[in-house]
């Protein structure tokens, strides 16, 4: 599902965030990412969600080699991506229904159509009663939770995140990989960056660690 092939990023001011990195993700795998602060992480999952492209090598997701997308294709492969950040990014000046709705509704859909999705994506993380809060009046828990839905709520076959829990207690934490986890027992494919050696340590799923933008031993 997701496959790096000897890819390397090297920014406009020169820095190589990546360096000859080459792994490989199964469709339907829940893996995290680790590594030290500034070892690549963001960096990888950008060139996933076609934020960044890379500057040599192959990555292909789904069977489509992300450096021959031309730019007007990639609004539409950015559907099959759902992104998870740290501070959620959130619109504060918006309830939680319309945080949620937004990528439907740059998609395209109907009334109707995105009611029914914003409801049962509010209704998996839990957070049904609360489509008419603004952000501000819920936890910091609950906001990863609306961040959450509005990443699925186009039911993506591979969820992104980026240091989800950066910002959780950690019993607030453990509740939003579990969240995960039932996504990914639905098949969807889930990758993690995250710091939190003492979480990820206690969930048995694959670890890819970077060091300095490569694969560490
Ligand atoms: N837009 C950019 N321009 C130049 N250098 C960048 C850019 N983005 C990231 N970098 C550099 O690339 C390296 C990798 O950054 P990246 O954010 O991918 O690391 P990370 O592992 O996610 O770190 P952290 O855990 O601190 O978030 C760092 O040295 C960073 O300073």
């Amino acid at each position: 599902m997701i496959n790096f092939n000897q890819v390397y990023k090297r920014y406009p001011n020169q820095h190589e965030a990546l360096s000859g990195l080459s792994f490989h993700l199964e469709r339907g795998e829940m893996a995290f990412l680790t590594g030290h602060s500034g070892a690549g992480k963001s960096t990888l999952l950008k060139l996933i969600a076609l934020i960044e492209r890379s500057t040599h090598g192959q990555v292909i997701i789904n069977n489509q080699n992300l450096g021959r997308m031309p730019r007007w294709k990639v609004p539409y492969y950015r559907r099959m991506i759902g992104l998870v950040f740290q501070d959620h990014n959130l619109l504060h000046d918006r309830t939680v229904f319309d945080n949620v709705a937004l990528p439907l509704i740059i998609s395209g859909e109907n009334h109707r159509e995105i009611g029914r999705r914003v409801r049962a994506a509010l209704d998996k993380v839990g957070l049904l009663g609360k489509e008419r809060n603004l952000p501000i009046a819920l936890s910091g828990g609950e906001q990863q939770r609306v961040g959450i839905a509005r990443a699925v709520v186009n039911r993506p076959p591979i969820l992104l995140a980026d240091e989800p829990t950066g910002n959780l207690d950690p019993e607030l934490s453990q509740e939003i990989m579990q969240l995960f986890e039932q996504f990914n027992q639905v098949g969807v494919t889930v990758f993690i960056a995250s710091h939190d050696h003492d979480l990820i340590s206690r969930m048995p799923y694959r670890r890819i660690v970077l060091q300095n933008g490569r694969l560490a031993e």
